[in-house]
């Protein structure tokens, strides 16, 4: 299967699923992603409002105008827990939704923090043992990537939904590439 349009074409398929046509392209609004690691821990946050309320994820959000992702992703994460964290690109996903922008996300990934964890407005952060990472309560598509960023290895997403309503969103079709090893 070839890679789906709006992804780095140089990838080989690690993962796909669903079916139908991938949707029409849209402009890309760019969002952030970090996941802080330590030791055999992983650090979530719970929503508490916005896209996404009530799942687990990392800490991020929208990328402001002049800003890189790196400084948006560090910019969020301390916004969001307290933190600040050695931020390296993990990998990127690309959310597609019906008559919205393509939501890019890049994922961003550390090995150790400075600061104090700390609950915000808008996450409340909880620290989960790797091997039990909640995936019942994140986004459908998390199971399919999180354990290549565990494992450092880059990868890239694409995820189309379907919604029905404000917070309801059915998968449709996913596809995950990693880059092929070089020789
Ligand atoms: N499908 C989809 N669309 C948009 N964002 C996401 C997803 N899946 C995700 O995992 N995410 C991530 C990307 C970001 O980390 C957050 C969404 O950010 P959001 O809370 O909307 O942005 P903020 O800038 O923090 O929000 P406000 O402060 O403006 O409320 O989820």
């Amino acid at each position: 299967m070839s890679v789906p349009p709006g992804l780095p074409q140089n990838l080989s398929a690690f993962d796909e699923g669903g079916s139908g046509e991938w949707l029409p392209e849209a402009p890309l609004k760019l969002y952030t992603n970090a996941f802080v690691l330590h030791g055999d821990k992983i650090l979530l946050g719970l929503k508490k409002r916005g896209l996404g309320v009530n799942k687990y994820n990392g800490f991020g959000g929208k990328v402001e105008s002049r800003e890189s992702t790196l400084e948006a992703a560090l910019r969020e994460l301390k916004e969001e827990s307290g933190i600040t964290a050695p931020l390296e690109l993990a990998g990127t996903l690309l959310f597609v939704v019906p008559g919205e922008k393509w939501a890019h996300i890049d994922i961003f990934r550390a090995e150790n923090y400075s600061g104090t964890v700390t609950e915000s407005e808008e996450m409340c952060p909880e620290w989960f043992n790797q091997a039990s990472i909640p995936y019942e309560k994140m986004w459908e598509t998390d199971r399919t990537w999180l354990p290549l960023l565990l494992s450092k290895r880059p990868f890239a997403v694409r995820a189309d939904f379907g919604r029905n309503s404000a917070e309801n969103y059915t998968l449709r079709r996913w596809w995950v590439g990693v880059h092929s090893p070089t020789v």
